[in-house]
């Protein structure tokens, strides 16, 4: 099969882009795997496909697939990428966009300078909206939020770590650290993102925090390993920051890819704004054998 795509990034996170306006594409996760794979594959973090509007008043059907070839319902630098897209391949002519994920519509805007703003959604904070099981453990109570108590213990980890979490449509743990360069991303990263506690596991931020406006932020993504920055994870490791009492509502989060925007009243009712980056690197065209073992 032979399959077309554009490669794009936003704020180093990268993505391979697939139109199916005109049609689906018979694609199973190891495709998806394929697609992703930095050696045999194109290379990306996640693989974004654009598809028609599936119901009035939304403009395109966002779907989402990790490196590990699972679908997700969301992706914060992906959807800036996707406003890019469409409006670059002449899909639409709108600035404003309306874009169904698994996670619920998200409201994109073109903004002058090339970046996007993205409208992610409202954060949620119950153990449930992840999901987290939270049975048997105390809250640590902070600001008007709380970080949880998880035990790691495996590959000479054997700690408890205090973690704020939220849902941005998908799930993130947060845990807070002194200097995020130095933090041990690449051991308690899949330690977390695997932990029993979350059954359908969970992205891990790691959130340095600079001043009430500023953060550094790494984050090792569920289905994709640390990223270069995750914009859905900038979002929940904000929103847990000003929940803690930490930050103000407009905070600028400095990731290895680059520097995104990220805007909360701290009112559950009300949604987060993201603006950052989204370039698209090159477009070209690649050999899927049919048959992929799964
Ligand atoms: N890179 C993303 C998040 C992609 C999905 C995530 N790995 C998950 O499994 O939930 C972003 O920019 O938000």
């Amino acid at each position: 099969m032979h399959i077309r795509f554009t490669k794009m990034q936003g704020a180093g996170n990268d993505f391979v882009v697939l139109d199916e306006t005109r049609g689906r594409l018979p694609l199973r996760r190891a495709h998806y795997r394929r697609l992703a794979d930095r050696h045999f594959g194109v290379g990306a973090d996640q693989i974004l496909s654009v598809r028609p509007s599936p119901a009035p008043g939304i403009d395109f059907e966002y779907v989402i697939h990790n490196a590990d070839g699972g679908q997700v319902q969301q992706c914060g630098n992906g959807a800036r990428c996707f406003a890019r897209y469409v409006r670059s391949r002449g899909l639409t002519h709108q600035d404003v966009l309306r874009v169904q994920t698994l996670a619920g519509v998200i409201e994109l805007h073109l903004v002058a300078d090339g970046g996007v703003r993205v409208d992610m959604g409202r954060p949620a904070f119950a153990p449930a909206r992840l999901p987290f099981d939270a049975a048997g453990l105390r809250p640590l109570p902070q600001g008007s939020g709380e970080k949880w108590p998880l035990a790691l213990e495996d590959k000479g980890v054997d700690a408890i770590f205090h973690v704020a979490i939220a849902s941005m449509g998908n799930p993130h743990a947060v845990l807070l650290v002194d200097d995020v360069e130095r933090a041990d991303v690449a051991r308690l990263g899949p330690l977390i993102e695997g932990h029993p506690r979350f059954p359908e596991r969970v992205n891990a931020g790691f959130l340095q925090i600079l001043d009430r406006a500023q953060v550094r932020l790494r984050v090792y993504e569920r289905g994709a390993g640390e990223t270069l920055a995750c914009g859905s994870g900038a979002c929940a490791a904000v929103a847990c920051g000003i929940r803690l009492g930490l930050l103000e509502r407009q905070v600028q989060v400095h990731t290895r890819g680059g520097r995104l925007e990220i805007a909360w009243s701290g009112d559950p009712a009300d949604t987060v704004f993201m603006t950052g980056p989204a370039v698209t690197v090159f477009e070209g065209s690649i050999e899927l054998p049919d048959e992929l073992p799964d």
